[in-house]
């Protein structure tokens, strides 16, 4: 292999196939198990789109309050987590935290008499893992920001689903009708995207023949970058740095100029813009009506317009994501964690194909590094040097 032939970053490289989702640049499209998700996230309860992801089809009645029902045996944090979580000082970031909080549920799962890793490979336990997970990431999340805030945990509710019952237990207040709509629309947008870094990432540790919780505390250490999940966080903190839709333009030149990127916009595979976009655009338009902040929107227009105009680089969906968490109340830190809240079903999909047709994921490089020297003294047995001689140069 040569320099030449190397797909930096594995840009454009196809390394496997997956039927969870579908990502089309050339028509704009993301299709979860072959429904458009712009029709998911106006029709489905995320329960419902959690079920899409890990079986393959849409839940049937009796399928959903089946979920349901384990989603809210499994609503409340357990007393370990909190523990864990309470060792971790308040300024620890609360991707760390949840990635901890994550890592102790999985050292604690025993199910089965053993070690996770004992039952690694059956489907049955990993989808039942999958939903505890996804059912206590809620209130996980929902304690860090309570946690920071010196207030007390919120006990779940069983009569609200899960967008309400998660805004529930981080605001202990009856979520409004139109904000739990805008929330459940995030977080079916946020669910999956193919193979991207943490997916992808989730599949690597996977193929080891590693736990489901390894692969997904491993996937949240990817998400936690600012280049993906990371930038809803870190658009934020563009809008808190710009203030107001008069300063974009200066503001825009002076970040332009120290050849800044902007969080929020470009995307490896969408080039001509993100198919979730406008989908979580309306969200946020209901939300600004909702908590009458049209100077919330006039910035997010005038940072797209000045960006685009002038680098043809489109919003992705952290870009109006980050402004939407924003009204509804959540910290700024907290903005990623909810990225893992909604992600985790489709990372949990992907755990379950890949170790339903695996092969270990190990690919090659090519080195460049200094050519073979000699610890100064060393004198080779007659074995070494015949094996050095047969040793290949590159991989
Ligand atoms: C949910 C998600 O995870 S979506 C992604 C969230 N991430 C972000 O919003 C972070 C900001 N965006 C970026 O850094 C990039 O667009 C990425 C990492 C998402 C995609 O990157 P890649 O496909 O590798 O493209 P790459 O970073 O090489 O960009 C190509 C060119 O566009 C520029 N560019 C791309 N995005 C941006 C940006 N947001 N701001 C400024 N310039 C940008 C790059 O600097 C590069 O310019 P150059 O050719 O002059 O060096
Ligand atoms: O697909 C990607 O590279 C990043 C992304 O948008 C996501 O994970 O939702």
């Amino acid at each position: 292999m040569t320099e030449n032939e190397i797909r930096k970053g594995l840009a454009g490289v196809v390394v496997d196939t997956t039927a969870v989702s579908k990502v089309n640049p050339e028509t704009n499209s993301l299709l979860y198990r072959g429904y458009p998700v712009q029709e998911l996230a106006a029709t489905q309860p995320f329960e419902a789109v959690a079920h899409l992801l890990w079986s393959g089809e849409l839940p049937s009645p009796e399928q959903l309050a089946e979920l349901r029902r384990i989603e809210r045996e499994h609503r409340a944090l357990p007393d370990n987590v909190r523990a864990a979580i309470d060792l971790l000082p308040l300024e620890a970031h609360p991707m760390d935290e949840v990635r901890t909080a994550v890592s102790v549920i999985g050292a604690s799962d025993t199910a089965g008499g053993g070690s996770v890793l004992d039952a690694s490979g059956s489907p049955e336990e990993n989808l039942a893992r999958s939903i505890r997970l996804y059912a206590a990431l809620p209130a996980i999340v929902a304690y860090g920001q309570r946690r920071r805030r010196a207030l007390d945990p919120v006990e779940p509710r069983d009569d609200l689903d899960y967008s309400a019952n998660f805004l529930w237990m981080t605001f202990g207040e009856e979520p409004d009708p139109v904000v739990v709509d805008a929330f459940n629309r995030s977080m079916i947008l946020y669910a999956e995207h193919s193979f991207n870094a943490s997916t992808f990432t989730a599949r690597v540790v996977t193929s080891t023949l590693s736990d489901l919780y390894s692969a997904v505390v491993a996937a949240i250490g990817a998400l936690k970058g600012p280049l993906h999940g990371g930038a809803n966080e870190a658009v934020m903190h563009i809008f808190d740095e710009i203030g107001s839709a008069e300063n974009v333009v200066p503001w825009l030149e002076a970040a332009l100029a120290e050849k800044r990127k902007i969080m929020g916009f470009g995307h490896r595979v969408y080039k001509k813009g993100d198919s979730r976009v406008p989908t979580m655009k309306a969200a946020l338009d209901t939300l600004v009506e909702h908590y009458d902040r049209p100077d919330v929107a006039a910035l997010y227009t005038a940072l797209e317009h000045e960006f685009v105009s002038r680098k043809g680089i489109y919003p992705n969906l952290d870009y109006p994501s980050g402004p939407a968490y924003n009204l509804i109340g959540f910290d700024t830190l907290t903005f990623t964690p909810l990225f893992i809240a909604s992600r985790v079903t489709g990372w949990t999909a992907h755990i379950m194909e890949q170790a339903g047709s695996n092969a270990l994921i190990r690919p090659l490089s090519a080195y460049n590094g200094p050519d073979e020297r000699h610890v100064e003294g060393y004198v080779a047995s007659a074995e070494e040097r015949a094996a050095a001689q047969r040793a290949p140069e590159v991989e």
